[in-house]
């Protein structure tokens, strides 16, 4: 069963086409990567799927709900919740704090919100820095605040936005494997980023956009070994 349907999606700013008829349908649990050369649409797609951004024309059908045109506070409440290529934590907030905003969004009361939060800071890894100030966080652990702020959502669907940039590879394999389990623990996750071992190790279909439109969606390895996709994107090497 599809949880996700974007049917005829463009986004139009002045002149540019950022993103030009994309229709793809993401079924229920799947594990989505999106890869795409500087510039394909990618993160246009997540805001016009997340209430960032208003699509141009085309729908967005969420748990056989339009959403098209919902604000991003109301899309993420109702469960489709993204996370940001640039991380945006209240720096001078603790980490249990950050969360319990979060959480906060889902659950009325105080005291319980701070308890969701206290979880989902587990589930992460990020136990021990509970009451350190998110400023001091290393970038691994920003991802993992950044992460943990869109769980306290329950989300039912996850857009991940390059989650893995600015890691070093050292760095990258931990944060990949909380990814598989957040992602096993019950997620449909739409996963864009650069960094191809992580996509392949974690990707079921793999979606290519390329100037604002699917050039390929597929099984992964079809998929990186088309010529098509190779010349538009993954070079000779790959
Ligand atoms: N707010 C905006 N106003 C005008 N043009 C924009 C805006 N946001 C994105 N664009 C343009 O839309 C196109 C798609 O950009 P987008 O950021 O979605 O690409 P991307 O695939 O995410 O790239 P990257 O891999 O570099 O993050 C680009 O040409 C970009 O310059």
């Amino acid at each position: 069963m599809s949880i996700l349907k974007l049917e005829g999606l463009s986004k139009s700013f002045g002149g540019l086409k950022a993103l030009r008829d994309v229709s793809i349908e993401v079924s229920e649990l799947e594990f989505l990567g999106i890869i795409g050369p500087n510039g394909a649409g990618k993160t246009t797609l997540f805001s016009n799927i997340a209430g960032q951004l208003t699509p141009t024309s085309g729908r967005v059908v969420f748990d056989d709900t339009d959403i098209t045109g919902w604000s991003a506070d109301r899309v993420a409440k109702a469960g489709l919740v993204r996370t940001f290529q640039l991380m945006r934590p209240f720096e001078s907030m603790t980490v249990l704090d950050n969360v319990a905003i979060a959480s906060h969004q889902k659950i009325r009361s105080s005291r319980q919100a701070r308890n969701h939060a206290a979880d989902v800071i587990e589930r992460v890894g990020l136990g021990e820095y509970m009451e350190k100030m998110s400023g001091t966080l290393p970038t691994a652990g920003l991802k993992r605040l950044e992460l943990a702020r869109a769980l306290a959502l329950e989300p039912k669907v996850l857009l991940l936005d390059e989650v893995l940039a600015g890691l070093v590879p050292t760095e990258r394999a931990p944060i990949i494997e909380l990814l598989r389990e957040i992602h096993q623990g019950g997620v449909t996750t739409l996963f864009v980023e650069h960094i191809m071992a992580a996509v392949m190790a974690l990707s079921e279909r793999l979606l290519v956009m390329h100037e604002g439109t699917p050039l390929m969606i597929g099984d992964p390895q079809e998929v990186v070994n088309d010529p098509t996709v190779i010349e538009a994107y993954l070079g000779e090497d790959y």
